[in-house]
């Protein structure tokens, strides 16, 4: 069976939340030409007769053996962590499903709250968010409800083409309409030191007055979502392998004069901030990303170095986390039992 570890995942988070199981064959399977037709059902029929006994039918089918191993692991909770993978066979139906990812938690976010908190990173996952300038979305979503922060800037101009903020606004902010007082972008007048400050501090004013949500575990800003990319390093945001600033606790927002990838000073969400948000997505694309997307996502539950990889560390408290890979990137990932998919 191919694609047995993605499978595990998908249906933990599904089977935890109690969601439409025919949602998973829509969001998953169609995803998986690789995933014989009858194993969907069979996995649907197995859940609904195993996680919803009262509402459903009972299991009359053969089940496929890996896909009742699943199905099982799920239900018994074996997997801790609240985590969904999303592959895709091309970049068009990646920047597709985003789209209506994120719209759906935009919508979500403004009736619960009145507003809808996103913090955005930089690198190719902007120019998979452009569907969302155009229809259905640019009309449908809220965009005066939108609320806008990085969760990783450089240190330069923001004319400048290093710039994240001129990235997302030539891309996406200057094709919708949010409010520019609702977009938060870095000072980029100042030192890189002060700007993280001034960036915090302009957090935490609006945690005070609940525009950004806290979170209850913490006094963390609890972001509706977090958009992050991965380099091939399995760095994210500007959190890179073995920086000292994967260990801060009590920072809400830093700075680091020594990136390893060009510019080097840049300013970045800590991981406390990024592990207390609602929703957290990663984006990656194209097959430099496969082995860092393999040991995040295979590699989650191993006691190795995290610090060697940081989107490992990524790890929501509360929230939920989805990986949004192309076929490239998904290349690499290996089933849970230590097999590649393609010995499966
Ligand atoms: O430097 C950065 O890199 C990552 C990944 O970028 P990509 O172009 O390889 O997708 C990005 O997520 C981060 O925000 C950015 O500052």
């Amino acid at each position: 069976m191919c694609y047995m570890h993605q499978i595990y995942i998908i249906v933990r988070y599904y089977s935890e939340k109690g969601q439409a199981l025919q949602h998973i064959s829509h969001c998953v399977f169609s995803a998986h030409p690789y995933l014989p037709e009858e194993a969907c059902g069979c996995m649907c029929q197995y859940l609904c007769h195993h996680s919803f006994p009262a509402s459903s039918e009972p299991y009359e089918g053969n089940c496929h053996a890996e896909v009742r191993q699943a199905a099982e692991m799920a239900a018994s909770g074996e997997f801790k962590n609240k985590s969904e993978l999303r592959v895709f066979e091309s970049t068009d139906e990646l920047a597709t499903d985003l789209a209506e990812y994120i719209s759906q938690l935009s919508e979500n976010s403004v009736k619960e709250s009145g507003c809808f908190t996103i913090a955005l990173s930089g690198g190719s996952l902007i120019s998979f968010m452009g569907k969302l300038c155009e229809a259905p979305y640019s009309k449908t979503v809220d965009w005066t409800k939108w609320y806008v922060f990085w969760a990783d800037e450089r240190a330069v101009a923001k004319n400048h083409v290093d710039s994240n903020y001129k990235l997302t606004k030539d891309a996406f902010l200057s094709k919708v309409s949010i409010l520019s007082s609702h977009v938060f972008s870095i000072n980029d007048h100042v030192t890189v030191e002060d700007a993280a400050g001034e960036y915090e501090f302009a957090i935490r004013q609006l945690v005070k007055i609940r525009t950004v949500g806290v979170s209850e575990r913490n006094d963390c800003p609890r972001f509706d979502l977090i958009l992050l990319g991965i380099g091939p390093d399995g760095h994210v945001a500007s959190l890179f392998p073995h920086h000292p600033a994967l260990e801060l606790k009590e920072e809400w927002v830093t700075y680091i004069t020594d990136s390893p990838k060009p510019p080097p000073e840049r300013i970045t969400f800590t991981l406390p901030v990024i592990n207390s948000a609602s929703n957290i997505a990663i984006v990656a694309t194209g097959e430099e990303k496969a082995m860092a997307a393999n040991l995040a996502i295979a590699g989650s539950n191993e006691n190795s170095d995290s610090s060697s990889l940081p989107a490992r560390m990524v790890q929501p408290t509360d929230g939920k986390l989805v990986w949004f890979l192309d076929s490239a990137a998904a290349s690499a990932l290996e089933v849970s039992n230590g097999g590649s998919k393609d010995a499966m």
